[in-house]
């Protein structure tokens, strides 16, 4: 029997399929109802409101159109609201019901090939994946920076980290332990099956999970950031940076959490964070689990680097490769997809 063999579909499909997962309602209600995300653009938005006022904004990726409606309240004078799935058309109804399609133009069609009549003092966009870059949407605020912004033009948000940090994280163990609770639900001893969970928990597939602030074993190390003003598509293609952490105290390490924050510049910044000290978004933390879980103590030390790069199968979905060495032991090497 012939193997399957996952067919590599070419730019456009890859395009077509991932505007399609935009074209439902749950991702934009998902978006809207983290408060979080919503509302620290909208804060951002309206405090830049001098740099706004009776100027013109670009939005890459319009959605629903509300990161529009507050350039509006900020008193922008025109916007052209981007976005390339079907959402476009109920982004053009919101701009009716709120009184503002006179002042904003919604333009459906992928911003790479999208028509705007000159620059534009400012751009938004709210761009950032999983893991800050699944979906890969930056290179295409990138491609409008460089087409349409006015030199000095103002961009939201400006900047991006990330950070990484071992953790414990009690859902691997109670995920394990549940085969052999089993035998007291149904009197059947399936204990055998523990070494299989495990490896199917930490695999090579990135878990998009939370974590509670008790369960992070260091100082988390910021591994690179983004200036939104200067980065280029070859820069924001391949992230890398390296980390040192001293462990808190005795734990079993199961792996890394990665997460981002992004800053809006204005008299006074604003972040919007997704660490697991801060609330929760729909972002949550990226989790890269170990083969094995690994006993730490208090000093021990984890050093390694880690780097982030579209998958070649599809360049929206991500590949991580992380190297680390648990108290100056061997040192290891995992891949991890996500998407791909
Ligand atoms: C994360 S959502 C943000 C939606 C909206 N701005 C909001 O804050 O609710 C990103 C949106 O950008 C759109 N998008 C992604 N890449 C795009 C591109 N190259 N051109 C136009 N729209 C794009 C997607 O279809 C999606 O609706």
């Amino acid at each position: 029997m012939a193997m399957l063999k996952k067919r590599k579909r070419d730019r456009t499909e890859q395009d077509s399929e991932y505007f399609q997962c935009y074209s439902d309602v749950s991702i934009h209600e998902e978006m809207i109802a983290d408060s979080v995300r919503t509302n620290s653009y909208r804060m951002a938005i309206l405090r830049n409101h001098p740099k706004l006022y009776g100027k013109t904004v670009l939005d890459v990726g319009a959605g629903t159109g509300i990161l529009s409606v507050f350039c509006v309240q900020a008193g922008a004078a025109r916007v052209f609201a981007v976005e390339a799935s079907s959402v476009s058309q109920l982004a053009r109804d919101v701009m009716k019901s709120n009184g503002m399609d006179t002042k904003v133009n919604v333009i459906d069609s992928p911003v790479e090939s999208a028509e705007i009549p000159g620059l534009v003092d400012a751009i938004v966009s709210e761009w950032m994946g999983y893991s800050l870059m699944y979906e890969s949407m930056l290179a295409s605020v990138i491609h409008a920076r460089d087409k349409w912004l006015k030199p000095g033009g103002l961009i939201l948000p400006s900047s991006a980290d990330m950070f990484i940090a071992p953790i414990h994280h009690p859902s691997v163990e109670s995920r394990v332990n549940f085969w052999s609770s089993v035998k007291d639900l149904y009197g059947v001893d399936m204990a055998c099956v523990q070494t299989f969970a495990r490896s199917c928990i930490m695999s090579n597939e990135m878990d998009v999970n939370l974590v509670s602030p008790e369960d992070v074993l260091s100082f988390p190390v910021k591994f690179t950031s983004i200036d939104l003003n200067s980065c280029t598509q070859e820069e924001v293609r391949h992230l890398h940076g390296s980390f040192q952490f001293t462990c808190f105290g005795s734990s079993l390490m199961h792996g890394f959490a990665v997460w981002f924050s992004v800053t809006f510049p204005g008299e006074k910044n604003v972040i919007l964070d997704t660490s697991p000290y801060a609330e929760e978004t729909h972002w949550k933390q990226t989790l890269l689990y170990l083969d094995d879980e690994v006993q730490v103590e208090q000093d021990t030390v984890i050093s390694g680097d880690i780097s982030l790069s579209p998958s070649d199968i599809n360049p929206r979905h991500l590949h991580v490769l992380l190297n680390y060495s648990v108290a100056g032991g061997l040192s290891r090497t995992k891949h991890f997809h996500m998407g791909s």
